[in-house]
């Protein structure tokens, strides 16, 4: 049994955005220490452009302010099977939002973009992402399944994360690393993701999630037996304290689980 989630509220995208970038550099800091390395999983849909004001900000100086993107090794949650340049791909917006705009002086990370030059054959599209896995984790550290230090998930209106979505039997994979799915409910229909064994195998795992929009499904998921079913509450179920929320209070209002400003 593990302890709690931590579900952190605040008023405003900015002040969200403050609290993120500290909880960032101190997944970046401790990891950097363990083995010189930052290994990140970062999702699409709205994350990008919220971890980009994080990111983006100027930095104080001060080591607990300071990112070290030379050291960063960026892996994808999940992709939607588009190219690069369409505007669906959680490549392009990623890129566009951060990748491209990390100024020349913080470093540049090495990026693992789940490749799709196969988009006719999804199964190979996630077959080569496990492989690239693979080769960066198991090659390196001889692990059962990879070890992020630090996972970045989106919650979409249903409860969906990754492409994971509610009810499907993806959820109950429990041997491959990386799946496919062709009839998404989300568009676009074709999708690769990380399995829910993967998605929870971080050493932190932070959820960003903003808006009206998602308070009903975050009031189903921290509130009700039915949302701990849900891909999002599963998370929550195997990962425990792991996971931190990181939500403005338009996303939480009407949710009764105790939320807080910490951790800055
Ligand atoms: O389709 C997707 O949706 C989820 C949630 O997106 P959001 O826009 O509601 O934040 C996202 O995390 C995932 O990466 C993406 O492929």
């Amino acid at each position: 049994m593990g302890g709690p989630p931590s579900l952190y509220a605040y008023d405003s995208i900015s002040d969200l955005a403050r609290n993120l970038r500290a909880f960032v550099i101190d997944a970046q800091n401790q990891s950097i220490d363990r083995h010189d390395v930052f290994r990140v999983a970062v999702s699409g849909g709205s994350l990008p452009a919220t971890l980009a004001k994080a990111l983006l900000q100027e930095s104080t100086g001060a080591r607990d302010d300071t990112l070290q993107f030379s050291k960063w090794e960026i892996f994808f949650a999940d992709e939607r099977c588009v190219p690069f340049d369409h505007e669906e791909s959680n490549y392009r917006l990623v890129k566009e939002e951060l990748l491209d705009k990390i100024p020349e002086q913080e470093g540049k990370p090495r990026v693992f973009p789940i490749d799709t030059k196969y988009l006719d054959d999804v199964a190979e599209m996630a077959d080569q992402y496990e492989q690239t896995l693979v080769q960066q984790f198991a090659s390196r550290d001889s692990v059962r399944i990879p070890m992020f230090d630090l996972i970045l998930l989106g919650c979409g209106p249903d409860g969906h994360t990754c492409s994971l979505f509610p009810g499907s039997p993806l959820l109950r994979e429990t041997d491959a690393w990386v799946l496919y799915i062709e009839d998404s409910p989300k568009p676009p229909p074709k999708r690769i993701t990380l399995s829910l064994p993967v998605a929870c195998h971080g050493i932190k795992i932070g959820f960003v999630v903003t808006g009206g929009g998602k308070k009903e499904i975050l009031r189903q998921i921290f509130d009700t037996e039915e949302g701990h079913q849900l891909p999002c509450g599963l998370v929550n179920s195997l990962a425990h304290e792991r996971v931190a929320w990181f939500c403005d209070t338009a996303a939480v209002e009407g949710v009764q689980f105790p939320s807080r400003k910490s951790p800055l």
